[in-house]
């Protein structure tokens, strides 16, 4: 609902400086250059029939609009009106159809009347998360070409080189925080959807809004455009993007250096968060980049965060400490660049614990089973977490997931395939047997359709004691008899917020591991014993700009004391060393920004 005591952002919409709330109820003023029309079209101004009367006088909107005035909290309760009549109206239809139906008129606000579009969002993120984020932005990508009325971000294809330097300055707002980049190349586990796969990158940078407060005005949603190897798509005639195959090794690198040198030319202090990249690009633009810029790869580390924040949860769910993390046996099928990440951070808290990683006891799998050191060919990213051979009982390369589950007995075994049911009834039950009292099963694979397993079959086969965690939504789980098997997100979107938003209000150079560690380590201390031993190991979605916050801050805190951070707006490096812990909180909330109507003021 509409939460008319929530603190104001006096300062956002001009794009200049983030200066502090104010605790007032009054909003700054917001100067507009443009008069008549050109504001009602202008879905960052527009008010619709919220304009007072003396701002349609100042502004050249009288007789533009009807005589009556409505409130905000008017518009908006029209607005949920007609969301749910919708939800009403369209009871029984095809799930699919009745999703689309719900992110068009969610969008159609967007494109209208931002300050109203984020109000609602912020408000009501658990229902709608679900419709401008996992699992229906995946449908929404599938149907983009047919679905396109208006462009929203930049694209830059293949066809633009050499022009990447200039064309950045097409972009309308002087200042840009947040970017989110991908080149379509592995949208969720729907594979490379081209240019269509620029939903993703909106849907990511709604949720920084939504979640952590970052100023619209300040977002960039980027589809790099490299061609397509997706047959059905090249041939179909509505396809927006470039008709050729992608472009590949050098070629592609040199797009990629081409648009970041941009992006840094332009807004030397941007983030730039890499997203939906398939593995070997993931990987080598990390790589390449991430001491050069301010950037980071949300698949590889946010997810890698959410995961070992989940998994360490899972220790404390069965009543032992933290540091018995160390011998967990873990069972990750998919060695892509989510997989890698995990169990490459999972490793590095092994080695934190325990002095050394010889302890972890860590499986990987991928389309071809258990990846061990007698593969062919084995991809050197994979290479540390491959076993002996045989050296689990006769466990070889290749060993399926039901062989390895059946002999390893995992504490937990984690979904990061893309392939929908691969957890099938004989793993889930196999998974009854594991080591562990409370058996974790991590069906981690966007959108639900490529979930590993659903929740409903996970309590059912695996029994009622196990944790479960999936990438999307699932409802909680009616075990009968008044229990509850609780369903667990366990998606990325708890922690990219805030590592951006942390970056940003540190104004750290570059992000460093200790940042991401400071991330992980915050949200896995977040719940308390009582709800972990529930098998609850997130928040709830709907306080997702207060872990925001915890997380921005631990983040800010991480980029001081290793001395990356440079400080943000009006408060420098020095100030944010000397904030304790609660004022870097504190500091991050202030940071954020919040939709209101400002007044607006016109100048030439
Ligand atoms: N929940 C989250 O926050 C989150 C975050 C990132 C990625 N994901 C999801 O994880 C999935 C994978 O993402 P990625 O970037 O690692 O993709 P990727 O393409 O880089 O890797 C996929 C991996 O799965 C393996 N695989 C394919 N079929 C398999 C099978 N039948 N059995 C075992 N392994 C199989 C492949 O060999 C590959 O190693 C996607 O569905 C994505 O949506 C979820
Ligand atoms: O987009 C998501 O919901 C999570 C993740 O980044 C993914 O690629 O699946
Ligand atoms: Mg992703």
């Amino acid at each position: 609902m509409l939460n008319l005591a929530r603190r104001i952002s006096s300062s956002s919409r001009f794009g200049g400086g983030s200066r502090r709330w104010l605790s007032a109820s009054i909003p700054g003023p917001c100067i507009i250059h443009k008069r008549g029309a050109d504001v009602l079209h202008d879905p960052w101004f527009n008010k619709d029939t919220g304009f007072p009367l003396t701002e349609r006088d100042r502004l050249g909107l009288r007789g533009l609009l009807p005589p009556r005035v409505i409130s905000f909290e008017q518009q908006y309760a029209r607005f949920m009106d007609s969301y749910q009549s919708l939800e009403k109206n369209t009871r029984g239809q095809p799930e699919g159809s009745v999703s689309l139906a719900k992110w068009r008129i969610l969008n159609r606000l967007h494109d209208r009347n931002e300050t109203l579009y984020y109000r609602v969002l912020i408000d009501n993120i658990k229902n709608f998360a679900p419709i401008i984020y996992t699992p229906t932005v995946g449908l929404v990508c599938q149907n983009y070409s047919g679905l396109f009325r208006r462009p929203r971000g930049m694209y830059f294809s293949a066809k633009d080189k050499g022009e990447m330097m200039s064309m950045i300055y097409n972009w309308p707002a002087q200042k840009v925080d947040m970017i989110v980049l991908t080149d379509g190349s592995r949208i969720l586990g729907l594979g490379d959807l081209g240019v269509q796969g620029i939903g993703i990158p909106i849907g990511k940078l709604d949720m920084y809004v939504a979640a952590a407060g970052i100023n619209p005005q300040r977002i960039l949603p980027v589809m790099l455009d490299v061609g397509t190897n997706n047959q059905k798509l090249l041939k179909d005639p509505l396809y927006l993007g470039l008709r050729q195959p992608r472009l590949e090794g050098e070629e592609y690198l040199e797009i990629v250096d081409e648009f970041m040198e941009a992006v840094y030319t332009r807004w030397p202090k941007a983030i730039v968060q890499f997203e939906d990249f398939q593995m070997k690009w993931a990987f080598e633009t990390l790589q390449r980049y991430r001491k050069r810029f301010c950037m980071f790869n949300d698949d590889i580390q946010g997810t890698a965060g959410v995961a070992l924040a989940g998994l360490l949860g899972t220790v404390r769910a069965q009543g032992l400490p933290l540091t018995d993390f160390v011998k967990q046996k873990i069972v990750v099928v998919g060695a892509g660049s989510a997989g890698l990440g995990v169990l490459a951070q999972a490793v590095q808290a092994v080695t934190r614990m325990a002095g050394n990683s010889d302890a972890a006891q860590f499986y990987l799998l991928d389309k071809d089973g258990l990846v061990t050191k007698a593969r062919k060919n084995l991809d050197p990213a994979a290479a540390p977490f491959a076993r002996n051979p045989g050296e689990i009982d006769g466990l070889g390369e290749g060993a399926t997931i039901l062989e390895v589950v059946k002999k390893v007995k995992p504490h937990a075994l984690v979904g990061l395939s893309g392939v929908g049911g691969i957890f099938s009834e004989e793993i889930l039950k196999a998974m009854r047997d594991s080591d562990s009292p409370k058996p974790s099963i991590f069906a981690m694979s966007n959108p639900t359709m490529n979930a590993e397993c659903t929740a409903a079959d996970a309590f059912k086969h695996a029994g009622e004691n196990i944790v479960f965690a999936s990438g999307s939504p699932f409802p909680n789980v009616d075990l009968g008899n008044g229990k509850v098997g609780h369903v667990n997100q366990a998606n990325n979107m708890y922690l990219f917020p805030g590592i951006g938003l942390g970056t940003l209000v540190s104004g750290a150079r570059f992000i460093s591991d200790g940042m991401l560690q400071a991330a992980a380590e915050c949200l896995a201390s977040y719940m308390t014993d009582e709800e972990v031993q529930g098998g609850i190991l997130y928040p709830s979605i709907d306080c997702i700009r207060d872990i925001t916050a915890e997380v921005g801050a631990a983040v800010l805190r991480a980029a001081v004391s290793e001395g990356v951070a440079e400080g943000h707006g009006d408060v420098d490096q020095k100030e944010l060393t000397h904030m304790s812990k609660e004022e870097t909180v504190e500091h991050v909330r202030k940071n954020m920004w919040f939709p209101v109507y400002s007044p607006l003021v016109h100048e030439k």
